[in-house]
């Protein structure tokens, strides 16, 4: 471990039982000196332990960033286990020239967006339609990177939606498809597959019951269905003519791949401007990461306080909060964005991490959560920094009403995360009551609330195509920064290959077929399968 991580650590251990409220105590500008914006965004970080010190450290520890992030977006090799460049940026950039290996692949780049925008609107506009008409649903089947982006974004940006209805069909169980399927019209749907490898087994397993459903109403089942993949000799095997084929390359990775033909879907949604628009604010957030200095740097500054809690302060989790119940998919895809990118156990060099690596990711939209999970974020014994996200104005002027009530329980649960309410306190509440005596002390302490509880927020106007693409971007970074400062690579996930290879050997299993090497409890459970399915 490097001084600093020490140095950070005693730093933290000097504080002690320091309350969050002595901080704005002793520094009247504190509020403002921790509320860092840009573009319109304001991350607020002023209700953690991050005092001057522990900034300046942990400002200390970024210094290395600089230099792999300027060697990300210039197309070098940095995922190093699968010899890749990382640029997904390239895809938001598109006026840029962007060189891997000699060659600019921005002009490939562009010419895959055009065909996008122009399938999309021949989509909309009815210039492309189904064999019984016009399209009036599309089902995007994928997983992972090729589901969580496309389907979150298309659930965010749902006041923007004036094109075909947009379904997602991922989960490998059959209940997923037929659940989406139920109610469509084959003759009049269009089906998406996106894999980027075009080998997932839940994907292709669902592309084959789309077009089964597809064959039993068409008579050309193929012509309803586009693919998103970098495996274009697969997607033509597989019968998807090439003109309904959106390609990308290898260095752009499944979990950071919305940007791209992935994001079809979306862009049928809400229409190629609204889309651009989207890329927009992701390159917005890109320029700033490359060039605001690090102590104004948001996605350095989010990282920062997510080392400070846990890999200083040691908090196992953290909580995403949205309050806009259109983010309500946001957790989810930030738990593939962080936990795959840096859950991991070796450095870069394939040493072991004497650190932490990424937290667990978790969290619900505002209000809902309060009325289930917030019992333990306020008076649970562990500790969970917790990240509100929150925008000024809704998109329902006739309910404004309502989005006032919203804020105003995301900034109180914030400051009662922070302030709590001490037992004298408690103590004055039972009194009010009419309480006394032993009752009075016996009621009383469970109404302490220790308080001292970090939270950040981040804070919009509104959430628009623009700004969910800052959004998007700037949690893409953060888990960037993160990575880097730890020495992990971000970018492969070795981690979920091995539950898919035994997937296969189980399968056998379950066919009462003679299948060796299986642990006595695997084997139990399968022959218990096998009776109970008769
Ligand atoms: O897009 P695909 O190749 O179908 O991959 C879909 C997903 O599968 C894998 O399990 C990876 O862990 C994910 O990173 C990926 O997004």
């Amino acid at each position: 471990m490097t001084d600093i991580w020490t140095r950070l650590k005693d730093h933290r251990n000097a504080q002690g039982d320091l309350r969050i409220e002595t901080l704005f105590a002793e520094d009247p500008d504190r509020a403002a000196a921790y509320a860092t914006s840009d573009g319109g965004l304001v991350f607020d970080w002023s209700k953690t332990l991050i005092d001057a010190g522990a900034r300046a450290l942990l400002l200390e520890l970024a210094r290395p960033v600089a230099a792999r992030r300027d060697a990300m977006f210039a197309g070098a090799r940095i995922n190093e286990t699968e010899n890749r460049a990382v640029l997904h940026t390239a895809l938001r950039n598109l006026d840029g020239k962007v060189m891997v290996d000699g060659r600019d692949v921005m002009p490939a780049v562009r010419a895959t967006h055009e065909r996008m925008r122009d399938f999309a609107t021949a989509l909309r506009d009815g210039g492309f339609t189904g064999q019984g008409g016009r399209i009036t649903d599309v089902v995007n089947i994928g997983i992972g990177g090729s589901d969580l982006g496309p389907a979150m974004a298309t659930r965010a940006l749902s006041p923007f939606h004036d094109g075909p209805r947009v379904h997602f069909v991922s989960n490998v169980d059959g209940a997923d498809i037929a659940d989406v399927l139920r109610g469509l019209d084959p003759a009049t749907t269009l089906v998406i597959v996106a894999s980027k490898t075009f080998t997932t087994i839940e994907t292709m397993t669902n592309a084959e019951t789309a077009r089964k459903w597809m064959a039993r109403q068409v008579t050309d089942p193929a012509a309803q269905f586009a693919a998103l993949s970098s495996a274009q000799d697969r997607t033509a095997e597989w019968g998807i003519d090439a003109a309904r084929v959106f390609g990308f390359e290898d260095w752009v990775g499944g979990r950071y791949s919305l940007w791209g033909p992935i994001g079809l879907s979306l862009m049928i949604a809400i229409g190629p401007d609204l889309f651009d628009s989207f890329l927009a604010g992701g390159a917005a957030m890109d320029r700033h990461f490359r060039d605001a200095p690090a102590e104004r740097n948001l996605p350095i500054l989010l990282a920062l306080a997510g080392i400070w809690h846990h890999q200083i302060c040691g908090h196992a989790t953290r909580a995403v909060l949205p309050y806009d119940n259109r983010l309500a998919r946001l957790p989810a895809y930030l738990q593939q964005l962080e936990m795959e990118s840096n859950g991991k156990r070796v450095a870069m060099d394939g040493r072991e991490l004497d650190l932490p690596s990424g937290p667990v990711v978790w969290g619900e939209p505002g209000t809902n959560g309060q009325h289930a999970f917030y019992q333990l974020i306020h008076q649970g014994t562990a500790v969970v920094p917790c990240e509100f996200i929150l925008a000024a104005r809704g998109h329902e002027p006739d309910l404004a009403h309502q989005h006032l009530l919203l804020i105003a329980n995301c900034l109180a649960q914030s400051e009662a995360l922070m302030r709590g309410r001490s037992l004298d306190e408690a103590r004055a509440l039972m009194r009010a009551k009419g309480l006394t005596g032993d009752e009075l002390e016996r009621q009383a302490c469970h109404r302490v609330f220790p308080g001292n509880r970090p939270s950040t927020t981040l804070l919009i106007g509104q959430l628009t195509p623009y700004t969910l693409g800052q959004i998007v971007a700037l949690y893409e970074h953060r888990v960037f920064v993160e990575g880097a400062i730890l020495g992990i690579n971000s970018f492969d996930q070795w981690g979920v290959e091995l539950g898919k290879e035994l997937a296969l050997q189980v399968a056998p299993l379950l066919a009462g077929e003679p299948a060796p090497g299986h642990d006595p409890s695997t084997l139990n459970l399968a022959r218990l399968v096998r009776e109970l399915r008769g």
